[in-house]
């Protein structure tokens, strides 16, 4: 049974007019170590407060590469939700819908109503802005109309995009910062609205741009998305990006290294508004993430976790948590998109390499009785461009594990992920769940005052291939682990413990 609306009733759950209160004890463990060898596991419970702001602000998205596959996308999915368009296809009507959605299409689990489980819709968990609300804008260095760019991307069937062209046609993309340097030469044919100037003048005309944005749609609150073409990886140097002021510095000398997507970054954090990296490259170099760190300004990413990887990120999961041992992991996959394009350059294709090829290193980790100290599977990712095959990605991925008695398992997997479609409802969840995070308040029992939790956005990992997390904070890339994560500090801030599937109720 689906259960819509709820109160909590707990002593530990306050309903203000505009807030919600929780107290909430948090169970762990804390670990010692004795010097002859034997290890002492101790729970232990600490109270944290969590106020989370209720009123919902006017959100306005706006993203970087809006005139992109996934850029329209998003934004016809949205129009095509808020005003009910549906559409004939071969195989009958369709209709909109926010499937692929975490906050719009899943629901979690709250307990069992005379002998029925009961799920509420995650949206239901805490007040959320509905995505038929949000106000889409952005950046992008083509300057095709998003209409015109929707038809580019082949995406959306031709009845759905043809109803919203009049709708999409007066939306056109603020001028971008392109530097050919950081993306592949192949996509210099679609740089007709670009920004011109030194890398301070551009990041200057950014943050005008996301003030008038904010004035001209009247909008509570922003938030910036990079979905944008992948970058090559910036090069980390002392005196370059390694602290704030160095990385401050580089953009006043107009330093050659300093990339478009960190450009972005800067003028978001400098505006007091969050930035999301929906791609692979390390926009977020030390010193920017000190400046959001130091500014208080939430950051995320990186790369959207859509199709190979997610999937990758639970098999892996599974077969370690199984005892089996992946030893050999390929990942192959051909697309015809323009990312693809973008992708066929080796500078480009190595960032995301990169973020595709680190996503089982928790879960070999979290095994040491299959895993010798170093030892790993064999873990390939190739990537062809393909144009017939535009957004319609296939995947086709091949694992080999070692099991019982030398034996051997192979699993080979075809998956048409269609890029775009998996992407745009990520994007979706990102930029609703960036706002959420920006209202919520926490403070530990032996901490004065609530406060934002940290602005490196780790609970955003679920949907990112390679989350950003703060030093010192472990990678988790299992899929199950990482939207535990996210629902738990959700039901935290309704006083609801996590739920331990241990349905005692029904064993004893
Ligand atoms: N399933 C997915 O689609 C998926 C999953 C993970 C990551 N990504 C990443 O998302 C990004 C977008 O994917 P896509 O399929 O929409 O690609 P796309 O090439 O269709 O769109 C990217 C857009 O960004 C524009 N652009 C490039 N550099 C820019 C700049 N500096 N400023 C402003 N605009 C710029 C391009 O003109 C283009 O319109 C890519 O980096 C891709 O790797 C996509
Ligand atoms: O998320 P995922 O499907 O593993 O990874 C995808 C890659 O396989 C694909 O080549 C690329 O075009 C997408 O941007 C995305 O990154």
């Amino acid at each position: 049974m689906l259960i819509e609306n709820f109160k909590v009733n707990s002593p530990n759950v306050e309903y203000e007019n505009d807030a919600i209160r929780s107290t909430y004890s948090y169970e762990s463990t804390d670990l010692t170590h004795e010097d002859d060898g034997k290890w002492t596991i101790t729970p232990t419970s600490t109270e944290y407060q969590f106020r989370t702001a209720t009123q919902l602000p006017k959100l306005g998205v706006m993203l970087v590469g809006w005139g992109g596959n996934n850029g329209t996308t998003v934004t016809a999915g949205c129009l095509a939700n808020k005003h009910g368009i549906t559409w004939m296809t071969k195989e009958g009507l369709k209709k909109p819908n926010y499937w692929g959605s975490l906050t719009q299409a899943a629901t979690c689990r709250v307990g069992n109503y005379r002998g029925e489980e009961a799920y509420t819709p995650f949206s239901s968990l805490l007040p959320m802005v509905h995505p038929n609300n949000i106000v889409w804008g952005g950046w992008d260095i083509s300057g095709l109309n998003l209409a015109d760019a929707m038809e580019r991307a082949q995406v959306l069937d031709f009845e759905l995009q043809r109803q919203l062209v009049p709708y999409m046609k007066e939306m056109t993309p603020l001028p971008g910062i392109y530097d050919p340097d950081f993306i592949a030469a192949n996509q210099d044919t679609r740089a007709d609205n670009v920004i011109k100037g030194s890398r301070r003048e551009q990041m200057e005309t950014i943050r005008h741009d996301i003030r008038s944005f904010k004035q001209q749609h009247q909008v509570d609150r922003v938030i910036v998305l990079w979905t944008a073409n992948t970058e090559r990886y910036s090069e980390v140097a002392e005196g370059l990006n390694d602290t704030t002021e160095a990385f401050l510095s580089s953009i006043d000398n107009d330093d050659s290294e300093v990339a478009p997507s960190s450009i972005y970054a800067a003028a978001s954090i400098l505006e007091g508004v969050p930035f999301i990296n929906g791609s692979p490259q390390n926009t977020f170099v030390p010193g920017l993430i000190d400046m959001a760190i130091e500014k208080g300004v939430l950051i995320g990413g990186d790369d959207f976790k859509s199709g190979q990887t997610k999937i990758k990120s639970v098999l892996v999961d599974f077969l370690v948590g199984a005892g089996l041992k992946p030893t050999s992991i390929v990942s192959y996959n051909h697309l015809g998109n323009n990312d693809g394009m973008n992708l066929s350059a080796p500078q480009t294709f190595r960032s995301k390499e990169i973020s595709k090829s680190n996503v089982v290193d928790d879960m070999v980790n979290s095994n040491s009785i299959l895993y010798s100290s170093g030892e790993h599977p064999d873990h390939v990712v190739v990537i062809k461009y393909v144009p017939y095959v535009a957004d319609s990605k296939r995947a086709m991925d091949e694992y080999t594990s070692e099991i019982f008695m030398g034996g051997r398992n192979t699993i080979a997997l075809h998956n048409t992920c269609e890029d775009s479609l998996l992407a745009a409802p990520i994007i979706l969840d990102l930029a609703i769940l960036t706002e959420l995070l920006t209202r919520i308040e926490v403070k530990r029992d032996d901490q004065e005052d609530l406060h934002a939790m940290h602005p490196v956005a780790v609970l955003l990992s679920y949907l990112t291939k390679a989350p950003l997390v703060p030093d010192g904070t472990p990678v988790i890339n299992a899929l199950a682990r990482q939207r535990a994560m996210l629902e738990n500090v959700m039901r935290a801030c309704i006083g609801l413990p996590p739920d331990n599937n241990m349905m005692l109720e029904f064993k004893v």
